[in-house]
């Protein structure tokens, strides 16, 4: 694949492309996103996709989940002119933190951790993640930016499926995405091939 390769017209999107299927089985998520990084058109308009809606928000800091949100989180934040805040799977933060715990798309209960001294009253904070299967990861950063006082000003992630968990986050956060109205139905399903 060419990873320099870049379309003549470049719809919303159009780097979802590069996106990669599952071929271990079970215990990893249904798809891996992160080839489209590698691009560096795709990584600049998959940011710029993400970030569209929130053109003119008031925003003071973003927020990237552990480990693959940290990628868009601290290019969006680089974007913004902002801080980048690390929420992390519990065990490396040697600070104070804050804890959640949670169930992702794999069942599994995992803890998500947050330092306590960087969320002041009212700071408004942006969350990013590669994705939103099930919604229990993104609804652990919410409850851990909540807890501390912050406000969430918005959530990001390049698709949130339609589960419970990502109807829950899309009806009360303003949320973006990178996916097309006519590719959502295929990732929903976990469709791989959608040329
Ligand atoms: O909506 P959910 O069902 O909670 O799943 C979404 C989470 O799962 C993936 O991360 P994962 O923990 O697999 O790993 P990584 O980011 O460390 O690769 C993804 O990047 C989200 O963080
Ligand atoms: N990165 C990812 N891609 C697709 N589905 C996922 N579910 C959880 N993480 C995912």
């Amino acid at each position: 694949m060419d990873l320099c390769h870049v379309p003549a017209t470049r719809e919303k999107g159009w780097y979802l492309a590069l996106m990669a299927p599952n071929i271990k089985g079970p215990n990893y998520a249904w798809l891996d996103p992160s080839r489209l990084y590698c691009h560096p058109q795709g990584l600049q308009d998959c940011v710029a996709d993400l970030l569209q809606p929130f053109q003119g928000d008031p925003i003071d800091m973003v927020a990237g989940i552990d480990a693959m949100g940290f990628i868009l989180g601290a290019a969006a934040a680089a974007v913004l002119q902002k801080g980048f805040l690390a929420i992390r799977k519990a065990g490396h933060l040697c600070v104070q933190t804050l804890a959640q715990p949670y169930t992702d798309y794999s069942g599994r209960e995992k803890v998500m951790e947050v330092r306590t001294d960087a969320i002041s009253p009212g700071l408004r904070i942006l969350l990013v993640d590669q994705w939103v299967e099930t919604g229990g990861t993104m609804r652990a950063a919410i409850e851990l930016v909540e807890r501390l006082g912050g406000v969430v000003a918005g959530v990001a992630a390049i698709c949130i499926e339609d589960s419970a968990g990502g109807r829950w986050i899309r009806g009360r956060y303003k949320c973006s995405h990178c996916v097309p109205p006519r590719l959502q139905p295929r990732f929903d399903h976990h469709q791989f091939g959608w040329d």
